[in-house]
């Protein structure tokens, strides 16, 4: 069954008329007219939907997604979290889609269509690529998935709660944009919002401690060493002990899978694309402000001060990704040459942990796929990269 899915909220909220205008009638001219078309009418009912059709029939189901990332989110853990009934019971879900960019950031689709220079990203060229994929047969692309498990501190012996992602997992200022920005949705619908959400966090430090899980087959966390431009094993990684800890105070810390920029132009885990993963990963950017070597301690002047250094980091994800290649001179300066302190650490992991300083409020919010929640005090999140086979997953149109 092929299906056309939409969510009329999303981004510009013209995601209705470039369906009646463009993705239908590409999709009847071709001779792949589809069986339905479908309007989410609120939060979550994208997920209701596709359950309920999948429960109706046991045939293939297509589905032509018109959305952001969140719909896709909301898809991918209403389905990970049934129990299917009808048609599907017992049997594990498998979906296929082809995107149609109709959100504010479009992650996933930028990633698997990273725009040229030459080409606007509201063309509908542009935007029609994932449907002529699938037109022209492709397979599609099996999604790594990324599980968060959210714990409560062991005393309250409260079940763990999962949160599954196929774009991006992270804490500290990330998650604090993507907190705020979403008070600002109604006044500032593009991604104009995230701006102004960053300025309003920039020179907030986020204190707690991280663990860096090793991929599984390889068994190791990797680390992105500029000097050679390619992954090798971290240092504090060896026979005996796989896990790399990490201690704070962080600036940034964001974990993708799937994707190597989280707009069109920020290529913010650019090595995704350049190094392809072989196994299910997760790529980590971290920003610990304290490995710069002109700041000695955290006080509100430091804090003040490295802002201004951060922007410049993550100005470079707007320069195809240049901030991984970035290091510090001894006097602070951050700049491309000589052979000083890294300034992102850029891993290659299966998973990691973070455990927030418990009087820390704002090192408790965590962004999945622009979603926020807050982790408990005392508690922890845990994620991990895997890649679901066989007659399970979620497989995109590319
Ligand atoms: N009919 C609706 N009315 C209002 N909100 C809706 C409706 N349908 C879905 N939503 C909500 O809209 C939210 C935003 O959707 P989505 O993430 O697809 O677009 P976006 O946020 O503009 O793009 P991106 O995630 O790429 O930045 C979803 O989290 C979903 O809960």
């Amino acid at each position: 069954m092929l299906i056309a899915l939409y969510n009329p909220a999303a981004g510009d909220r013209s995601a209705k008329s470039f369906f009646d205008e463009e993705v239908l009638p590409k999709l009847q001219a071709a001779g792949k007219p589809v069986d339905k078309v479908l309007a989410t009418e609120r939060p979550a009912h994208a997920g209701e939907i596709i359950l309920e059709l999948l429960e109706a029939s046991q045939e293939e189901l297509v589905v032509i997604l018109g959305s952001g990332d969140g719909t896709m989110h909301e898809i991918i853990n209403h389905l990970s979290s049934a129990q299917p009934k009808g048609a599907r019971v017992d049997t594990p879900i498998r979906l296929h889609f082809a995107l149609v960019p109709c959100g504010t950031a479009n992650a996933l689709y930028s990633s698997l269509f990273p725009p040229t220079e030459n080409a606007s990203t509201s063309d509908k060229t542009y935007r029609l690529q994932s449907v002529q994929s699938f037109l022209d047969n492709s397979t599609g692309i099996p999604l790594t998935l990324a599980i968060t498990t959210l714990s409560s501190p062991p005393y309250l012996k409260v079940p763990p709660t999962a949160i599954i992602s196929s774009v991006v997992v992270s804490t500290s200022l990330h998650a604090a944009i993507l907190h705020d920005s979403e008070k600002l949705r109604e006044k500032t619908p593009g991604i104009e919002r995230f701006k102004v959400a960053a300025q309003q966090n920039s020179d907030k430090w986020y204190n707690g401690y991280a663990k860096i899980l090793p991929a599984a087959s390889t068994g190791v966390v990797q680390l992105y060493d500029p000097a050679t431009k390619s992954f090798v094993d971290h240092p504090d990684c060896d026979e005996y002990n796989s896990v790399v800890d990490i201690a704070g105070p962080f600036a940034y810390f964001l974990s993708t899978v799937n994707v190597d920029r989280l707009e069109p132009a920020f290529e913010i885990t650019p090595l995704t694309r350049k190094i392809v993963p072989s196994e299910a990963t997760c790529d980590l950017m971290i920003v610990r402000p304290l490995r710069d070597p002109s700041l000695q301690m955290d006080s509100p002047e430091t804090r003040s001060g490295f802002s201004t250094k951060l922007w410049k980091i993550l100005g470079g994800a707007y320069q195809k990704g240049a901030h991984v290649d970035l290091r510090y001179d001894d006097k602070g300066e951050i700049g491309t040459e000589g052979e000083g302190c890294v300034v992102v650490e850029y891993l290659r992991c299966g998973g990691w942990e973070w455990i927030p300083d418990d009087i820390d409020d704002a090192a408790h919010l965590l962004c999945t796929d622009g979603t926020i929640s807050a982790i408990e005090k005392g508690g922890r999140a845990v994620c991990v990269a895997a890649t679901p086979t066989g007659k399970a997953g979620f497989y995109v149109h590319a």
